[in-house]
């Protein structure tokens, strides 16, 4: 029998209501400007996972009224010609956003590849750059997943300042980022990773739990303090997240489904961030 109490954080409501916003923005700089927001999509290889996640990523901007350019790039890509086909697109003024799908393959410097997107087309927020504004608290492109997490503890009114957050995972367009954000609006933060040691005694102190490990059904609800609440960021294959979400519900008071949380709203701000970048590399 279930003693649930959690309410649901519904990921795949809000972004669609965000989709929705960024739709009209798109509508209206292509009204204004007869430009259209494009975002560039760059895919090394055809791990399938990740052939679904850009295809993902190109159909939701087709409904957001947002050109997507698509540039597939064989496995054995070298560093330097995924570089210079990044910067063909940051220097090419019909694009407004690239996104570079991660993992890139062990053989390409996976960072020097992101750092060839320009700061301003850095929709995706996985520059240096960005990763610097999100750590100084400066206006800038999030990294999308972090980002999304914000937007739903923000529409579900979690009060964070002064919390204790958790982070397991630091991953440097994930779990790293999504500490900061947390930083900068006055949590008490907290990274857990693959070092350390007595995780269960961290998690059970987290108010706010965002799970980024890539390990399906880590997190055990055992693990949760009452009343938490719990940030599922895992997309393991065939859409399992990191919390194992039937205990974890029975002790949190809000919690994100996999699929349906966080996975959503990490398009919706892909998408929000190509018309803002648009709407200023076009001058509105
Ligand atoms: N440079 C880069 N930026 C990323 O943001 C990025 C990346 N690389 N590499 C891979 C991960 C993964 N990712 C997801 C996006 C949406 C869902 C998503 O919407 N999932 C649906 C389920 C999927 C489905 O409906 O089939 C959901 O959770 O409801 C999942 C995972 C972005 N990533």
């Amino acid at each position: 029998m279930s003693t649930s109490t959690a309410r649901l954080m519904d990921g795949t409501a809000l972004a669609r209501r965000t989709v929705e916003e960024t739709a009209a923005r798109a509508a209206e700089i292509t009204r204004r400007t007869g430009t259209t927001p494009c975002l560039a999509t760059v895919l090394v290889g055809a791990d399938p996972a990740s052939v679904t996640y850009v295809k993902m990523k190109q159909n939701r901007c087709a409904k957001a009224g947002i050109r997507s350019q698509h540039v597939e790039l064989p496995a054995s890509t070298t560093t330097e010609e995924l570089v210079a086909a990044i910067t063909a697109l940051s220097e090419d003024p019909e694009v407004h956003g690239i996104l570079l799908q991660h993992p890139v393959g062990p053989h390409i410097d996976e960072r020097a590849a992101f750092e060839a997107i320009a700061p301003e087309k850095d929709v995706d927020g996985v520059t240096m750059a960005s990763f610097a504004a999100m750590g100084f608290g400066l206006p800038g492109f999030v990294s999308c997943t972090p980002g999304g997490i914000m937007r739903l503890l923000d529409a579900y009114d979690v009060e964070l300042s002064g919390k204790r957050a958790v982070v397991v995972g630091r991953s440097a367009i994930l779990g790293k980022p999504a500490g900061l954000l947390l930083l900068g609006r006055d949590a008490t933060v907290t990274y857990c990773h693959s070092r350390t040691t007595d995780l269960s005694a961290a998690v059970r102190e987290a108010d706010i739990l965002v799970a980024a490990v890539g390990k399906p059904h880590f997190i055990k609800g055992e693990d949760i303090k009452p009343g938490a609440v719990v940030i599922d960021a895992g997309y393991n294959p065939g859409n399992v997240g990191d919390v194992d979400f039937a205990s974890a519900a029975e002790r949190a008071s809000l919690i994100t489904p996999v699929p349906g949380g966080v996975g959503p709203m990490t398009i919706a701000v892909l998408l929000a961030q190509t018309v803002e970048g648009a709407e200023r590399q076009l001058g509105l």
